[in-house]
């Protein structure tokens, strides 16, 4: 059948109280008329409306019945490449962090070497001022 393929945009159109459209499984449903009928309640459709409403509809874990009355309202096909992915989680920008400890290392060193080569020194000086 030619079934009528919608964009998200078009989709997006139909996102109020008196004209509202759902994006389930990559079908697209005109569920107005059945707004008042629904057990979860119309606020939860009109909040899932103008997006990809597939996660919504699972998380509640809807019967075999309720997947059954979606026919009903039935309006045609998502084109898919329209709806957004996930977005890729990028890490912020962040100063480089200085992997290399060569030179905190020496400074270390330095710091525990020229005390004992001043005391070193001493000892060396008074040895000698001694013996002469
Ligand atoms: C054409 C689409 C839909 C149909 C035909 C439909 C049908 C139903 C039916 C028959 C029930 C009663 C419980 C059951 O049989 O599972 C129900 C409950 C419910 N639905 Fe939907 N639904 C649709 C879309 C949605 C969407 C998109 C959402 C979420 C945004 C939603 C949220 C809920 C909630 C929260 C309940 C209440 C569950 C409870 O109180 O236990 N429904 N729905």
């Amino acid at each position: 059948m030619g079934d009528k393929v919608f964009s998200l945009a078009q989709v997006s159109e139909h996102n109020t109280s008196k004209d509202c459209w759902l994006i389930i499984n990559g079908k697209v449903y005109d569920v107005t008329k059945f707004l008042e009928d629904h057990p979860g309640g119309d606020e939860v459709l009109l909040s899932a409306t103008g997006k990809d409403a597939t996660d919504d509809f699972e998380d509640v874990g809807h019967s075999s019945t309720a997947r059954a009355m979606m026919d009903e309202y039935y309006v045609g096909e998502m084109d898919t490449s329209t709806i957004p992915t996930k977005t890729k989680y990028t890490p912020p920008n962040q100063p480089q962090y200085n992997q290399d400890k060569t030179s905190e290392f020496i400074i270390k060193l330095l710091q525990f070497l020229v005390p004992l080569a001043i005391l070193g020194l001493a000892v060396a000086v008074r040895f000698y001022t001694k013996s002469a």
